[in-house]
């Protein structure tokens, strides 16, 4: 489709071969690309009746929390709209990659996943998304097989698809309805999903979209040259979203203030119910989960350490404040950073060591975390189309698991700063984060992680901090 001026576009939604929304001659800023208006917008405010909502909810028993579950039965109910195919709808759906097309995770064998996303959180969460449709899927054909009447089911396939549509490409519908939880309701905006994703430092948007009295307006947000992909943001991801909803992932997916979108989901204990969102940033983003894991550490260490308390209350009654593994601390100093009242130095000793001992577990799960990449081990293809699909998935899955490895050693090198801080050796540690980024990123990583180190100083060990 070829927008020349401000026209309405609306009639040609559903029968053009809409790939061609990329400009074909010079657009400049400010030009409405299009208006969508309600007939072409596939919600269920404007389409999708509200008996699909209904089969959503007879159907999906989630034991997920309850605006999840709200959420969850509304892209339900627009996938189970979408897979009915109605005629009205079917040109636009037959334009629409399948799951295999879009190159989802959840459609690679488990020899090309493991490979590929070995060491990764993302593999779990693939399988739990495997899961997690199947059951859906199981619930609807349960429930469709009670009530006839209301809806032939469609097949996994179908229904696999347009789970998937419903991820990759649904809009929140800002409107009058709103989902049980307040949300917008999700809805299929044809035309405006021809548009590819930007986010980060090195690609930006060219393209905006607003609600206008029951219209979508897209507008040029700049000068747009021929050819040019058109780009929206679909919000500020992580890439392990982006792979498995969309099948790709993005370079560099930082926000200008140098936070990543990328997040790592970090047990701090191997399969224990604890897990902390990791992501490298400026302090703000970056503290409060290092305290967080630190403190999930310092429990256990205090568990253990008053059983081992009251094993050894019989046996000595003398106080061994450093573990035997500490001895290269120099005491005398530890004693005055923790001031010259004997009863305050032992206190404070004792929770050192245990703040010690937490950082040391810390440091010990990260590289453990770390040593389970296998970068490069991945296998060579030789067909042409295998060879396509492959470094597709080799590109994108390294980019996921570079972040995700730069984000742990980005945590690895600042327990080891602290650590050594707090056992006043001399500093010889160096941050290394340039193995895994870009110059700029470097620079920028290094910066982020001597904030993290000297607010945590700061603010823990304040007296410490002064003295250095
Ligand atoms: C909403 S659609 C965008 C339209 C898509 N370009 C098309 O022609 O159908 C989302 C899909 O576009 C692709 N995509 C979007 N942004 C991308 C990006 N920055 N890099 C690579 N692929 C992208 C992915 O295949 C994704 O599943």
């Amino acid at each position: 489709m070829r927008c020349k001026d401000s026209e309405v576009c609306d009639a040609l939604c559903f029968n053009e071969a809409t790939r061609e929304l990329y400009a074909d001659s010079f657009i400049t800023e400010g030009f409405i690309l299009m208006r969508l208006s309600k007939q072409v917008i596939i919600s269920r405010q404007y389409l999708v009746p509200d008996c699909f909502i209904e089969i959503a909810r007879g159907a999906i028993k989630d034991n997920t929390s309850s605006q999840q579950q709200a959420e969850h039965q509304e892209d339900i109910a627009l996938a189970l709209y979408l897979a009915n195919r109605e005629e009205a709808i079917k040109p636009y759906l037959d334009i629409l990659p399948s799951c295999i097309d879009q190159n989802l995770p959840v459609t690679w064998t488990l020899e090309e996943r493991a490979p590929r996303l070995c060491g990764s959180p993302v593999l779990k969460e693939i399988e739990l998304r495997e899961r997690k449709n199947f059951e859906d899927y199981k619930n609807i054909s349960d429930f469709l097989a009670c009530n006839e009447h209301l809806l032939k089911c469609p097949s996994k396939e179908a229904f696999d698809n347009a789970l998937a549509w419903v991820r990759s490409r649904a809009f929140g519908m800002d409107g009058a309805l709103r989902t049980n939880s307040g949300d917008a309701v999700p809805a299929m905006m044809p035309l405006l999903d021809l548009c590819n994703h930007a986010r980060g430092r090195t690609v930006s948007k060219n393209i905006s979209y607003s609600y206008e009295e029951g219209c979508v307006v897209v507008k040029a947000l700049r000068d747009i040259s021929p050819g040019e992909v058109l780009r929206i943001t679909y919000g500020a991801l992580p890439n392990s979203l982006l792979l498995m909803n969309y099948g790709f992932c993005l370079e560099e997916n930082y926000e200008p203030d140098g936070s990543s979108n990328d997040i790592l989901a970090f047990e701090p204990i191997a399969g224990g119910a604890l897990v902390i969102d990791l992501r490298t940033g400026p302090k703000s983003y970056t503290y409060g989960k290092l305290v967080q894991a630190l403190e999930c550490y310092l429990a256990h260490s205090e568990e253990d350490h008053r059983e081992t308390a009251i094993e050894e209350e019989s046996e000595s009654d003398s106080c061994h404040l450093l573990e035997d593994n500490e001895e290269d601390l120099d005491g005398s100093m530890l004693y005055a950073a923790c001031g010259d009242d004997y009863r305050c130095s032992s206190a404070c000793d004792n929770d050192l060591s245990l703040e010690c001992e937490a950082l040391r577990n810390l440091e010990t799960r990260l590289l453990s975390l770390l040593r389970n990449y296998k970068l490069g081990e991945i296998k060579q293809v030789t067909d042409i189309d295998s060879q396509l699909a492959a470094n597709t998935r080799n590109r994108f899955s390294s980019i996921l698991t570079r972040s995700e490895m730069r984000t742990i050693s980005f945590f690895l090198q600042v327990a080891r700063r602290i650590l050594s801080m707090l056992r006043f050796k001399r500093d010889h540690l160096q941050y290394n984060p340039c193995a895994l980024s870009s110059n700029l990123d470097c620079i920028n990583l290094k910066k982020q992680m001597e904030d993290l180190v000297d607010v945590y100083m700061r603010i823990r060990h304040p007296d410490i901090s002064l003295r250095r």
